[in-house]
This record gives structure tokens, sequence and C-alpha cells, in this order.
């Protein structure tokens, strides 16, 4: 059977902004209030899915969620009408306001951990949605992710979808961004991997001290237990304090894994000789793991935050690996001569290329932020709803959709504004007639 790996991009949506929610992401504080441009953004993002196509990914897409979130304003007591609702909230609880208009599930590594079905006991592909805990902003995702999920995956035969964890600090889950899978090939058995920040119920294991750990150790062991991961080929790491406290909110800045190598910077885990020492033994039935090492000496840690070093697509393209990075790499001179030299060593990672999503990296997203992977059987991929699998001619069908919709510059105080938020329920809903989702978002219920 001949299984491929997917990768889920999130379209970004109309209302991309920056407003400087996610303290400890170093980036999204520091352009907090800076002009966005959702039309630039949304089309770096298809360019970059072209790309990927191009390498022979297949590439689906996952829609953008309705902002501003106006059940969650009002939960918080704003009345009357919605333009009310969001007026009174705009001006006494900006902050509060702006975590509502937050186009940040656009970063779909952060949208749920998926385990493909040959590491399941059920031997089903299983979703759990990311609570996201940590961020208010990013906490008002999930019940429309898993409604998302549930509609572009809608086979009860091959699909297993679990609610987001409970709404606690202690179960802190953000996806993928702290999940990596190992194997030889995509369908075979794997290992998968789970990195978190702190233990929340072991007060004894270190935490970093000025930054939060977003992804608790507890919340990874209850999705491994859902989706019947096997536990010897299950592997928990703590990633280094001292990381996070310098701008490693995820271990995605700062590892990424594909196939049998794992790439990552030698301050990524509290323990790195344990870390790999674990990861091989639970791989020692499928191989060897291939190990690539980035010292700080070669790059120090603030070049690999400051670049997406890590946030880079590892992907296996024919016999050997490239990596996709964001072009910040190609403009840190450590980083661009780390690489150059790269691909001249006989490492599994034989090529590079650069790509430019600058309007998400400058909310802290790189390339593979805006990615879920996904490992499909050609029965499973046969189960996916096929509106939102890419080709060319739908990758242009929504570039034009972009063109049409999209405003090239918001600024945070456009977000209240009738029209604009008009303008963005005119282009979601003509993109969820063009991705088959049927009346998913809430304006298109009332
Ligand atoms: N995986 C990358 C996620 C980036 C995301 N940034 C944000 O939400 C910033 C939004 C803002 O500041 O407007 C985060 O920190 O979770």
């Amino acid at each position: 059977m001949n299984h491929q790996e997917f990768n889920f991009d999130g379209l970004v949506g109309p209302n991309h902004n920056y407003a400087g929610l996610s303290f400890g992401n170093v980036a999204s504080t520091g352009n907090a209030n800076s002009p966005s441009n959702p039309q630039q953004a949304a089309l770096q993002g298809l360019q970059k899915m072209r790309k990927l196509m191009a390498l022979g990914i297949p590439q689906g897409v996952l829609a953008p969620q309705q902002r501003p979130h106006v059940q969650a304003l009002r939960s918080l007591g704003f009345s009357g009408s919605d333009d009310n609702v969001l007026t009174t909230a705009q001006q006494q609880a900006p902050a509060i306001f702006n975590a509502c208009v937050s186009a940040s599930s656009m970063w779909t590594a952060n949208a749920a951990t998926v385990s493909p079905s040959a590491d399941t006991a059920d031997a089903k592909v299983h979703f759990s949605p990311a609570n996201l805990i940590n961020k208010f902003h990013r906490s008002l995702e999930h019940p429309f992710t898993e409604s998302l999920l549930r509609r572009v995956f809608p086979s009860e035969q091959h699909f297993s979808h679990h609610h987001a964890l409970p709404m606690s600090d202690h179960f802190g889950d953000e996806g993928a961004a702290n999940h990596t899978r190992f194997c030889n090939r995509y369908g075979e058995a794997g290992v998968e991997f789970f990195v978190y920040g702190k233990a929340a119920f072991d007060s004894r294991q270190p935490q970093p001290q000025k930054y939060p750990a977003r992804q608790t150790l507890e919340a990874s062991q209850a999705i491994a237990r859902r989706h019947g991961l096997a536990p010897s080929q299950t592997v928990f790491a703590q990633q280094n304090p001292a990381a996070i406290d310098a701008g490693v909110f995820h271990n995605d800045v700062i590892s990424v894994g594909n196939g049998n190598a794992l790439f990552y910077h030698e301050l990524a885990f509290a323990d790195e000789a344990k870390t790999l020492a674990d990861l091989q033994q639970a791989f020692d039935p499928f191989g060897t793991l291939d190990f690539i090492k980035v010292a700080t000496a070669q790059v120090p840690l603030q070049d690999a935050i400051s670049s997406y070093l890590f946030n880079t697509q590892l992907i296996s393209v024919g016999d050997h690996m490239a990596l996709v990075a964001p072009t910040e790499c190609e403009q840190t001179d450590s980083v661009h001569r780390y690489l150059s030299d790269l691909v001249t060593h006989s490492s599994s990672i034989q090529q590079v290329e650069y790509i430019d999503v600058k309007q998400s990296m400058r909310n802290g997203g790189g390339p593979a932020c805006l990615r879920l992977r996904v490992v499909l059987s050609e029965q499973e991929q046969a189960a996916v709803n096929q509106a939102c699998i890419m080709d060319e001619a739908k990758i242009t069908a929504l570039e034009g959709w972009v063109k049409e919709h999209y405003r090239d510059r918001v600024d945070v105080a456009d977000l209240a504004d009738t029209a604009f938020i008009q303008e963005c329920h005119t282009a979601l809903d003509e993109l969820s007639r063009l991705l088959q989702l049927g009346s998913i978002y809430p304006f298109q219920q009332s």
C-alpha cells in the first residue's frame, strides 16, 4: 500500500494582524501593533504550498477561523448587537478584544496532534485538537478546529477524532509543534516523540523562570494514551528550560525530524544524551536514527531563534532529504554558512530551498508552524474531503480568491470596523463553498 505524508497548511485568514499576544514568543511581542498585510501573508502561504507540491509533497489546506470571536466576548459580559459588543470591547478592553481577533489558527502545527494508523492500536488515524490553554487567543481555537478536522477527515471507518484535553494549565497542549514521528517508510510503524516544557504534577523537575512552558508532560502522555500508541514506541523528553527562557516557545523552534533523521540544536533538550538514547532504543526494532546535531559554536541559540533554522520543513525528496527554510536563514550569517556546509557533507540533508514567509515569521510562525503533517494510506486518502486536497488549479483559484477579498494593509485599529468584518465574512462564505465545508462558520448558522 502506498502511504504518503501530506502537509495540511493553514490558509492565512483575512484578519491576519500583529497584536503582540504571545508572551515568550519574541517575534510576536517585538512586532506588536505594526500594520500587517493579510493579502501578502496568504499569498506567501500559497506560494509555499506550490513549492512543496513541486518537491513532490502532497498538500492539503485547513480553512481559517471566523474572527472576531463575538461569542467569546459575549461570555465575558459584552452585550447588545454584535456591533455593540465589538465596539465596546475594543474601547473598554482592547487587549481582550485583540485576542478575540487573532488569525492564529493559520499555524496548523498547533491545531492538533496526529498519529498515523500504522502506530495506533485500532489502526485508525487519530486526531487530538490542541487546547492551546497557555494563550487566551489560542485557547479559542479548538472547538472550530475539531469541527473542521471532522469535515476534512469525515470517515469514521478511518479517522478517530478526540476532543481537546481538559482546559487546565496542567494539561497545556500545543499539538504537533511538540510532536515528531520517526519511521523508515511512512506506512510502517514508527516512534512517536513528544517534547514537553514542564511536568505539571511534579514540581521537582526544572522549569523555565522567565517565559511559560506551554506543553506539559501529562498532556503529552494523555495524547499518547488516547491514540493507543505502544509505550515501547513512544518517547517523552523535556525541553531545555533555558532554551524556553531564550524564546524557544515550542520544540519545533529548536528541532525537526523526518524519516529516520533528527535535526536539532545541542541546547534543545534538558538531557541531550538521555533523549538520544531513549529515541534510539525505541527505534532499535526499525534501525538506526541519524542525529544531526548543530553545536552552539556553529550556530548560537539566538541566531537559531531569529532565523528559525529548526522551523524548517524537513522532507523526503527521492532518496535524500531537503530542508525548506525561511529566507531569514539565508540572511543570518552563521546559519547560511552552516547550511551551505551541511549539504556538502554526507548527511541525510542534501538540499536547502529558501522561501519567503515573512508575514508569518513576524508573528513567530515559520514554514513548519504553517503545516500539519498527516500520513495517509491510499484508502485513507480517498476518504478525505477532496476539495481540501490541493493541485495547481486549486492553488490558482485560492490565489484569485485572496486577491479579490483580502486587504493589503490592516492596522489593529481596523479590526472592529463593520465594513472590514463584513468583507471577512464574504471571503469565508465563498471559501466554505470552494473547500466544500458546508455552513461551518458561526455567521452562516445564525
Ligand atoms: N507555531 C507558531 C505559533 C505562533 C503563534 N503566534 C501568535 O499567536 C502571535 C499572535 C499575535 O501576536 O498577534 C503562537 O505564539 O502560538
